[in-house]
């Protein structure tokens, strides 16, 4: 095995998250800043994606529920992709588009947050949890990459668009990792001030 294409991957998912931090420092301390007040408020946090998005979606709901690096108390969050007997029932009876926006319907309470992530920008299934969800006055945040795609066009001001500047999926999904982690130290550092070893 030619071991530079091994380092060549290390190398550039180094490189993307150095040009991400700076590119998307802003949307992601504003993305804090609204989990933080709708969480505040009681509110809680719906997350959906696919296939590598939906272990994202998953570890994201698990580090609210659970913790991330400081003991707390439980947020509110749901991952959208896990309960594999809804997932294939609504997919089975009705579509796959409808898969999340379901939930969405059933869930989602006007002032709670989607994290809708996408590295394309265009699963059906996604565009259509952020349709339900702002029918129902629920807030974006869509993590994306290659331009945003369709998502990006759905988004309204009131949304938050975190759009990795990068084309590889594999890449944009090594910096949404990142970002859900930021995220899950924003909203601990806004409960609790400090850093995390105070
Ligand atoms: O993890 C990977 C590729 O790295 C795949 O499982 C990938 O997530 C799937 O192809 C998804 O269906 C892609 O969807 P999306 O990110 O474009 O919304
Ligand atoms: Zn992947």
């Amino acid at each position: 095995m030619n071991t530079q294409r091994i380092l060549s991957h290390f190398h550039e998912s180094a490189e993307i998250k150095i040009q991400s931090a700076t590119a998307l420092a802003q949307p992601i301390g504003q993305a804090i800043e609204m989990m933080f007040s709708a969480l505040s408020n009681g509110n809680k946090i719906l997350a959906c994606g696919n296939g590598g998005s939906a272990a994202d979606a998953q570890h994201f709901a698990a580090e609210l529920v659970g913790r991330f690096e400081r003991e707390r108390f439980p947020l509110p969050a749901i991952s959208l992709a896990t309960d594999t007997s809804i997932l294939t029932a609504v997919a089975n009876d009705y579509s796959y588009r409808e898969i999340f926006s379901k939930q969405v319907q059933a869930y989602g309470q006007a002032g709670d947050i989607l994290l809708a992530i996408s590295t394309s920008g265009n699963s059906a299934n996604v565009m259509a949890a952020i349709e339900a969800a702002l029918e129902r006055e629920m807030r974006i945040i869509a993590l994306t990459g290659k331009g945003g795609g369709a998502i990006g066009k759905m988004l309204t001001d009131a949304d938050v668009h975190i759009c990795v500047p990068a084309d590889r999926t594999a890449r944009i999904q090594e910096v949404h990792l990142v970002t859900i982690h930021a995220l899950c130290d924003g909203i601990d550092v806004a409960l609790f001030g400090g850093d995390v070893n105070e």
